[in-house]
């Protein structure tokens, strides 16, 4: 294994133990937990380190910080990604809440998805985000028409557009996202951190959107 993917593993290991250790906390004083996973590339070694983590997991809920409006099936689809990876082994007794409908649109869908998503236990107990080469997190991306809405709506999730992306995405909103107990950012590569470190230098966040989390507080879990 090359040392960058043994890194990779590692601070994905460190993040599954955080998240597992949350979970846990959390249990104990309440009747159910919800956890926030992104998609993307990056929570691969995460979401399969996290599935062997020993959780009540039948008392823990899963949804997805954003989704690609395509079918469950594809291989861009987050759900996929997720119940592939993390719903596997001791985590498959948790309860994963998709961010899809069998709507065509994601503008169709998104009331449906709001009332599935108002069932669960808010505050989150861990929110994990990502993070793309542009700043954008979860669907916020800078080029979206939806973005001032995303991140000003009371509403759970924003259908968003964006020209940089070729599919439509379904975004929980920036106050929906803010709403857990703790946040944490996984970001692998040189090329991130360096957009970590631009958007904590300055405060537009309609540039790069991750700085709306940024006094979450965040912690950070970075691989080379
Ligand atoms: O499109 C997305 O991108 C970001 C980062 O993805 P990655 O492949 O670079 O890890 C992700 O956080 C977001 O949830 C996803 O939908």
């Amino acid at each position: 294994m090359k040392i960058t993917e043994n890194a990779r593993e590692q601070i994905g290991a460190q993040l599954a133990a955080a998240a597992a250790q949350a979970l846990t906390e959390d249990l104990a004083s309440q009747p159910r937990a919800l956890l926030v996973v992104s998609g993307g590339s990056t929570p691969l070694p995460f979401l399969r380190r996290l599935a062997e983590q020993p959780v009540a997991w039948s008392r823990v809920d899963v949804t997805l910080a954003d989704e690609r409006w395509v079918h469950e099936d594809h291989v861009d689809s987050n759900a996929r990604l997720v119940r592939e990876t993390l719903l596997t082994g001791r985590a498959a007794a948790a309860t994963f809440h998709s961010l899809i409908t069998s709507d065509p649109t994601p503008e169709q869908g998104a009331a449906t998805v709001a009332a599935r998503l108002a069932t669960l236990p808010w505050p989150a107990s861990l929110v994990v985000l990502g993070m793309g080469n542009d700043g954008h997190t979860a669907s916020l991306f800078p080029d979206s028409g939806e973005l001032s809405l995303a991140l000003s709506t009371d509403d759970s999730v924003v259908a968003v557009r964006a020209p940089s992306v070729s599919q439509p995405r379904i975004t929980l909103s920036a106050a929906r996202l803010h709403d857990a107990r703790r946040h944490a950012l996984h970001l692998v590569g040189d090329a991130k951190k360096a957009v970590l470190a631009q958007a904590l230098s300055g405060d537009d966040v309609r540039e790069l959107p991750i700085r709306a989390f940024l006094t979450c507080p965040l912690t950070l879990y970075w691989a080379p």
